[in-house]
């Protein structure tokens, strides 16, 4: 049996359906992304689960139980919010200990068990302050001690990291994992931040206006995105429309690509920008090999991004290792030759 099991879930504001009957099971143990854009469904999804907000239709259970009506307090689930939601005129005891209040744990239980949890975020030293006095890092720490010191069934976490700076963030995603695995723990991690998705999850999956796009694992939706959404979505930034015609692929612009043998009539075709050579030396092979002009060149750090148009007028981004290609290698309006193997051409749906 699903540890968490969601049935049709469907959640209207008025006119206007946000989450459309969503069918999505989630195994003990395991770590899910809700992953999409801003205005997706993701945080309805996650406060239908909660609790907090009432489905108009459809059904959650949890171990196979019914808790679709249940208030949010009767349930098995801890939600730690992106703004962290502490109480302020508390310490960071207890607001750690609040929920064990609620659930009338005697005192000296509760004491255990704060210090317990507050070592385990290494906020021990602190717990006599009040949030306010806390780092945001140091507060999200404390909201996720809240959320766990409860022995919740399923942990739901909405977008907990994307107040923190880059390196505070690395250093929650590890201790987020690491919590999940010491205690087993069934999570749902709500992000529009796909790498952050890719790291943390046992699955990701990935929506749309409300509907379920794709479910996999992170290398299945990195490697193999199903369609134009979540293939931009995960970074395949080259995206052509056309037409199959045996093993070539007419774009809509007129070119010709070379794709191989398919099961099915591919109408779209996407190519990582990392995965296109530059200048590849005349005797290397390639199924794909085409004229370009840089239009444009940005330096990223460790890549550098070309603008270039084919002959033919397709876009066509490249990303190069900016260790291999050093300054003034390439310059705008120089005209490249670009190639790229059939395997890293990406067939999509639609
Ligand atoms: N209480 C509400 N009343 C009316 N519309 C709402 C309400 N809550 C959310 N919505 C709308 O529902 C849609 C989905 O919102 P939701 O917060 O679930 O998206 P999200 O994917 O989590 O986006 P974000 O990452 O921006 O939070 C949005 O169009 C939003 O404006």
């Amino acid at each position: 049996m699903s540890k968490l099991t969601l049935d049709g879930l469907t959640k209207k504001f008025d006119d206007n359906v946000v989450v459309d009957n969503l069918n999505l099971s989630i195994e003990e143990g395991e770590f899910v992304s809700l992953l999409g854009p801003s205005g997706c469904g993701k945080s309805t999804t996650l406060r239908m689960i909660s609790g907090f907000i009432q489905p108009n239709q459809g059904e959650i259970s949890i171990d196979g139980q019914n808790i679709t009506k249940l208030p949010p307090n009767k349930r098995d689930t801890s939600l730690v919010f992106q703004n962290y939601a502490l109480f302020p005129h508390m310490t960071i005891a207890d607001n750690v200990g609040y929920g064990l209040k609620m659930r009338k744990v005697n005192k000296q239980e509760i004491e255990q068990r704060v210090n317990d949890m507050l070592k385990m975020v290494r906020l021990d030293h602190l717990k006599d302050r009040f949030p306010g006095q806390l780092s945001g890092g140091q507060q999200q720490r404390v909201a996720l001690a809240r959320a766990l010191v409860v022995n919740p069934s399923v942990l739901l976490l909405d977008e907990p990291l994307s107040n923190l700076d880059a390196k505070l963030r690395d250093e929650m995603r590890s201790e987020i994992l690491n919590l999940q695995l010491k205690f087993n723990l069934t999570c749902i991690f709500v992000t529009h931040d796909q790498e952050e998705a890719l790291v943390l999850s046992d699955k990701v999956v990935v929506m749309d206006s409300g509907h379920i796009r794709q479910i996999g694992t992170p290398r299945e939706i990195f490697d193999s995105p199903n369609s134009h959404f979540t293939a931009d979505f995960v970074g395949v930034r080259n995206i052509f429309s056309g037409e199959q015609n045996d093993a070539n692929f007419n774009t809509n612009f007129g070119g010709q690509f070379y794709i191989g043998e398919s099961n099915h009539q591919v109408h779209k075709i996407g190519i990582r920008p990392n995965m296109i050579v530059v200048n590849p030396p005349e005797e290397k092979e390639y199924d794909n090999r085409f004229k370009a002009t840089v239009e444009t060149l940005l330096y990223r750090g460790t890549i550098i991004e070309l603008v270039t148009t084919l002959e033919t007028g397709e876009q066509v981004i490249v990303e190069l290792p900016s260790e291999k290609y050093k300054v003034n290698t390439v310059s705008v309006g120089d005209v490249i030759t670009l190639a790229w193997e059939t395997e890293n051409v990406i067939p999509l749906q639609g």
